[in-house]
């Protein structure tokens, strides 16, 4: 009777132990459930984090791609037409570029705009070879960075384009051939509508071709283009230049008028 009681307790216990196991199991079941979850929450995570970064990489490439065609579609024409000898150096750009402000280079077709770009440009006198069909843009680097010239052909078609980019310019050099006589009325009438539509841009005129016998003084220019009239919020300043034999050194009015463009464009920069 006694043995069997004994027996009872020990089976009870037995069953006690079996159910304490089995809740163990359970719970170690269960730990690992909560386990897997955390993992798979982290590894979802993980993945929009991924994907986040993939799209965000992928906007990027768009926008530059978008960006550099942008700049391609501004910059083909002359390249392509291949006309232009100096074409290195020609650009085609069909709106102002946002990036950095513009030395605008204009005057009347002939008046060698491009002939006085390149030359500032190499430090040796270039003469320019075939008129400007539309842009030409020149970057020329200083001891304090580098300026960046956009030339606007001065035929009649080109001409309309000048207004838009004055609104941006940092300066303009207007460019007028001073033995042109009967065309200075034309330079004049270009000028005075350039300006009128910005008030302040600073001006440089190059009185260019004084190497010619028939070139007026720059006085005489300073009277044909009414540049007592150009207003006086504006800084205004007038070179007698000229671009004559081809490999030469710039002559020094040339040179002079480089290092004042530079610290005009350093100043309103
Ligand atoms: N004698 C002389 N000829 C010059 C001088 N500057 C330019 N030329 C010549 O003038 C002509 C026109 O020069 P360009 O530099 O093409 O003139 P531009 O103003 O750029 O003309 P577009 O591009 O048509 O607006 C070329 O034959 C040049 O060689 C100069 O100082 N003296
Ligand atoms: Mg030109």
């Amino acid at each position: 009777m006694e043995r069997g009681k004994v027996k009872k307790k020990e089976k009870e216990k037995e069953t006690e132990k079996e159910k304490i196991r089995e809740k163990g199991k359970e719970e170690k079941v269960k730990r690992k459930e909560v386990e897997q979850k955390i993992k798979e929450k982290e590894k979802e995570k993980q993945e929009k984090q991924e994907r986040r970064k993939r799209k965000e990489k992928e906007e990027k490439r768009t926008k530059q791609g978008k960006e550099t065609k942008k700049e391609k579609e501004q910059f083909k024409g002359q390249e392509e037409e291949g006309e232009n000898k100096d074409s290195t150096l020609t650009r085609t750009p069909l709106e102002p570029l946002e990036k950095n402000k513009q030395i605008l280079v204009l005057g009347l077709d002939g008046a060698g705009k491009t002939s006085v770009l390149h030359s500032l440009a190499s430090n040796r006198v270039q003469h320019s070879v075939a008129p400007t069909q539309g842009f030409n843009a020149v970057c020329i680097h200083t001891e304090d960075g580098q300026m960046e010239f956009l030339e606007i052909g001065g035929s009649e078609p080109f001409r309309s384009y000048s207004e838009t980019y004055l609104s941006k310019g940092l300066l303009l050099i207007f460019v007028v051939d001073s033995a042109d006589h009967s065309r200075l009325p034309e330079a004049k009438k270009y000028l005075h509508q350039l300006i009128a539509a910005n008030p302040v841009l600073p001006l440089v005129v190059f009185a260019n071709k004084q190497d010619l016998e028939a070139a007026y003084h720059i006085t005489d220019i300073h009277e044909a283009l009414a540049l007592s009239e150009v207003g006086n919020d504006r800084k205004m300043f007038l070179f007698g230049t000229h671009v004559t034999k081809n490999g030469s050194e710039i002559p020094s009015t040339m040179q002079d008028a480089k290092d004042l463009i530079a610290q005009l464009a350093a100043e309103v920069q």
